[in-house]
């Protein structure tokens, strides 16, 4: 991989490479986009097959966050960090204390939260090294675990998709499948169980499957066989790339609308998927509620205002339907699209000099 042609290309800011022997720590931060404001975005810790893998994933994920937070109407840039390791067994206090320090280098360009492999507890961790880390413990004044309320803003736009591909919102009576039972769908199956929907899940954890099935009477499938269920709406809940074209044409849903980060394998796919009749709610869209509710932490966390934040997202994805239908465009498009001006006309409308924060007529004494 050429990583600066990569990041020229996709309009990189910068990448940092972390590294502390003694507590293992092989970090990779990637900001992609700091128009907006400070990159904000979750830390990964993951199993990667290798460096390049892993430095792949880290760029993709900074680049969907830049446009999550456009598209979500917050004043933040876009940024990723992943860790190299199996976060059921390398994790130790050290390593995040190490990796807090590294953050607090980045002086306030970066700042982190909870993703797939991370929890609260380690982004205490975190804290005790830096200020740039949000979805701490709530005793600290936090909001502590984004997963439930990323599950609600799913649940919201689930119901604008089914408005959009239906004609009614309601999801009393659907059939919905859902990938991956963890910390997000595991929620989001509550939410569609107490309106009434009917549930098939699968997940490569088969404790998680079980205590889905428990307590939402939800249907069990293997997770090769989850994209060919007979169902209304398919919710990708796992990780990414699952959107391909081996799975495509074993779709029956008339939705595709789930919590997953980079559900598309390649751009491309969200025109496969307009092609067959498929409403598509773009995954950075619909899954923001996590990082709309921790934005909020940055002005002194009020849980009523944040949920309310949340509930646009019903909006967002009907405004993203309505471009798509305008301009004749996939929705993976629109959503880029409603993304892209809004970078635009905010750069354009800052373009002024400024001096410390000051306008230069001012008078200096
Ligand atoms: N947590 C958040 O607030 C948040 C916010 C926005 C987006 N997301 C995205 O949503 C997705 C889920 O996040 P989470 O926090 O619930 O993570 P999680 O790790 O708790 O849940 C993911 C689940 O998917 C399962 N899984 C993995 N591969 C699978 C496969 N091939 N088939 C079936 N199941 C599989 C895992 O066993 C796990 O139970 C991720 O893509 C994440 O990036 C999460
Ligand atoms: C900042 C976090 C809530 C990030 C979250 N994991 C996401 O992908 O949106």
């Amino acid at each position: 991989m050429e990583i600066f042609k990569y990041m020229e290309t996709y309009d990189y800011e910068q990448l940092v490479f972390c590294q502390d022997k003694t507590s293992g720590l092989k970090a990779i931060i990637a900001i992609h986009d700091t128009t907006l404001g400070p990159a904000l975005g979750g830390t990964r810790m993951w199993t990667y097959a290798s460096e390049e893998a892993a430095i792949e994933d880290a760029l993709r994920l900074a680049k969907g966050m830049t446009y999550k937070n456009a598209a979500a109407g917050l004043n933040l840039g876009g940024g990723k960090t992943v860790i190299i390791g199996d976060p059921r067994k390398d994790k130790n206090e050290a390593m995040f204390r190490a990796f807090g320090r590294y953050i607090q280098g980045l002086n306030g360009r970066y700042i982190t939260a909870e993703d797939v492999g991370t929890t609260v507890a380690d982004m205490d961790l975190i804290h005790q090294e830096t200020n740039f880390v949000t979805g701490i413990s709530p005793e600290f004044g936090s909001s502590g675990n984004p997963s439930p309320v990323t599950a609600f803003g799913v649940y919201k736009g689930i119901k604008a998709a089914a408005k959009e591909a239906f004609g009614s919102d309601s999801l009393e009576g659907k059939t919905i499948a859902v990938q991956g039972v963890g910390n997000v769908a595991y929620t989001l199956c509550e939410h569609l169980h107490r309106e009434g929907a009917s549930l098939i899940v699968t997940d490569i954890n088969k404790e998680s499957v079980n205590r889905a099935v428990e307590a939402f009477n939800a249907k069990a499938v293997d997770p090769d066989d989850i994209y060919e269920v007979e169902c209304d709406i398919y919710a990708p809940c796992a990780l990414g790339a699952t959107i391909n074209d081996e799975t495509i044409p074993l779709l029956k849903a008339k939705v595709v609308a789930g919590a997953a980060n980079n559900q598309l394998k390649e751009s491309r796919h969200g025109d496969v998927l307009r092609e067959k009749g498929i409403v598509y709610a773009p995954d950075f869209v619909i899954n923001a509620g996590g990082v709309m509710n921790i934005a909020d932490e940055l002005n002194g966390y009020n849980k009523e205002r944040a949920l309310k934040k949340v509930e646009t997202i019903y909006d967002n994805l009907m405004k993203v339907f309505d471009i798509a239908k305008r301009d004749n465009i996939g929705t993976h498009v629109a959503a880029e699209r409603m993304a892209e001006e809004r970078i635009q006309t905010i750069k354009q409308s800052r373009s002024q000099f400024l001096l410390n924060g000051q306008h230069i007529l001012r008078n200096k004494q």
